[in-house]
């Protein structure tokens, strides 16, 4: 079962697994290798704005329960904020924060107009009926509706949250505004105003970045063995993007299991039988953990779940030759370090996953100019931003003789911290 929050919160006390100081280390060491002074820093470390909200939802039982929400802004130097919003029990005001700034990193790697901004709620949508949700995504926006909109901060889907919520809270909020207003969030359904490729866009990036860190360490993707901890937004997609290049899946796992297959699990088979919430191995009887699945034998691991799995505590018996973020966070600085001394090609989450930002940006420009793009030139422009991006970092990597998570770190700082220099702020 998933952690309660108080359980999740001891264990961000512990220094290693605190999401927002490891940030705060990463990007301190990445303005010093850039040269710039400490004030960039006090700006960077944490959010510009921080909101807390309260919102009561009239549950199905007719009772009134007070769910606690956030919404982080970081640094709108460059452009309005933009960030998904995660709905899950774990939710802590620190990792929304440490979300916020991955957003920021995200939008400077593939070079976005925006500052990065994340949103979460303490809920469980797995027990939440349909219209519970509905007042929940309502609430939230009506609860944050003055420090968000199309030029300010632009919400999108995270962890247990999609497209359907994305439009209760359009509608919420274009009702609050007065005008039909699809560019005030993204990841909505095509029909009011949502990109083609949006679904998709996270673990298309992803794929992305696999097929060029293969080639770097002369792996064929055709034949390599994957395998994918999640099985959700990003993680299913991914396993399908990959299962039909031709490679061997041989684990995938939920938030209550994993399932393993040295000779390759049948992907469309459990993509037919996941529900919406990204879970399939309650339906299996011989599951094994999250924490041995990431120790099974193959040639690519992507992490698509959720932060602190890989550690000191399981680095060194990590067997994969690349490792590939598709979550936020899924690895803690000691074992990127344990990664990285092992010769392990590390692909940082602020560049793997910035795929579902970038198609976002396609889908708020689309909006903005209320014309729309074909799901090709969708493809097209991704896809020329990725390699791009990719080969910009691994460069800057080589170079300048660091991991690629700091190499990621000092492409991703550096617009922020100009414009922050011109605006006269630092
Ligand atoms: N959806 C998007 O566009 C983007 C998502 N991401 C990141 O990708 C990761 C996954 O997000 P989505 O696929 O959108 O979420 P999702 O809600 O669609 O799926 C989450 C998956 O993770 C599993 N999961 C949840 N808690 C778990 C745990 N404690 N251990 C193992 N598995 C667990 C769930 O069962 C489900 O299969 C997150 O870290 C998210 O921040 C990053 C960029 C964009
Ligand atoms: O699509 C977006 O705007 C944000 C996606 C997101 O929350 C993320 O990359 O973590």
């Amino acid at each position: 079962m998933v952690a309660d929050n108080a359980a999740d919160s001891a264990k961000d006390q512990k220094e290693s697994m605190d999401v927002l100081a490891s940030t705060r280390t990463v990007v301190k060491n990445a303005l010093e290798k850039l040269g710039y002074p400490d004030e960039v820093f006090e700006l960077m470390k944490d959010p510009m704005r921080m909101m807390t909200v309260r919102i009561p939802v009239r549950m199905d039982d007719d009772s009134i329960k007070i769910f606690t929400g956030y919404r982080a802004q970081h640094n709108d130097s460059v452009g309005p904020t933009k960030g998904g919003v995660r709905f899950h029990p774990n939710v802590t005001e620190k990792e929304v924060k440490a979300l916020s700034i991955w957003m920021s990193l995200k939008a400077g790697i593939v070079d976005l107009p925006y500052g990065g901004g994340k949103g979460g709620i303490i809920c469980d949508p797995r027990e939440m009926s349909f219209r519970e949700l509905e007042g929940l995504s309502r609430g939230y926006v009506r609860a944050i509706s003055q420090i968000v909109g199309p030029n300010k901060d632009i919400p999108a889907p995270d962890v247990f949250t999609n497209s359907q919520i994305m439009a209760w809270m359009m509608d919420e909020y274009s009702r609050i505004d007065e005008f039909n207003n699809p560019g005030f969030i993204t990841g909505k359904p095509i029909v009011l105003g949502g990109s083609h490729g949006r679904e998709s866009a996270t673990a298309k990036g992803v794929t992305i970045c696999i097929n060029e860190a293969a080639k770097k360490k002369g792996i064929d993707v055709n034949g390599a063995r994957v395998v994918v901890q999640g099985f959700g937004n990003a993680g299913s997609f991914l396993a399908k993007f990959l299962y039909d290049a031709g490679a061997k899946i041989v684990g995938i796992s939920d938030a209550y299991g994993a399932l393993s297959d040295p000779d390759g699990l049948d992907i469309d088979y459990l993509l037919d039988r996941r529900d919406s919430f990204g879970t399939v191995t309650k339906l299996f009887e011989n599951t094994i953990s999250n924490k041995e699945l990431l120790e099974l034998d193959c040639d690519i691991l992507v992490p698509a779940a959720v932060q602190n799995q890989i550690t000191e505590e399981n680095a060194d018996n990590i067997k994969a030759s690349i490792v590939v973020e598709a979550a936020n966070g899924p690895t803690t600085l000691e074992g990127t370090r344990i990664l990285s001394e092992r010769g392990i090609l590390l692909v940082p989450d602020v560049l793997a996953s910035s795929g579902g930002v970038t198609v976002s940006y396609f889908e708020w420009v689309q909006n903005n100019q209320g014309y729309y793009w074909t799901a090709e030139e969708i493809d097209k422009k991704l896809h020329e931003i990725m390699i791009k991006s990719f080969n910009n970092i691994y460069n800057t990597s080589e170079t300048r003789r660091v991991d690629m998570r700091l190499a990621a770190y000092m492409v991703g700082v550096r617009k922020m911290a100009e414009a922050a220099r011109f605006r006269g702020w630092v």
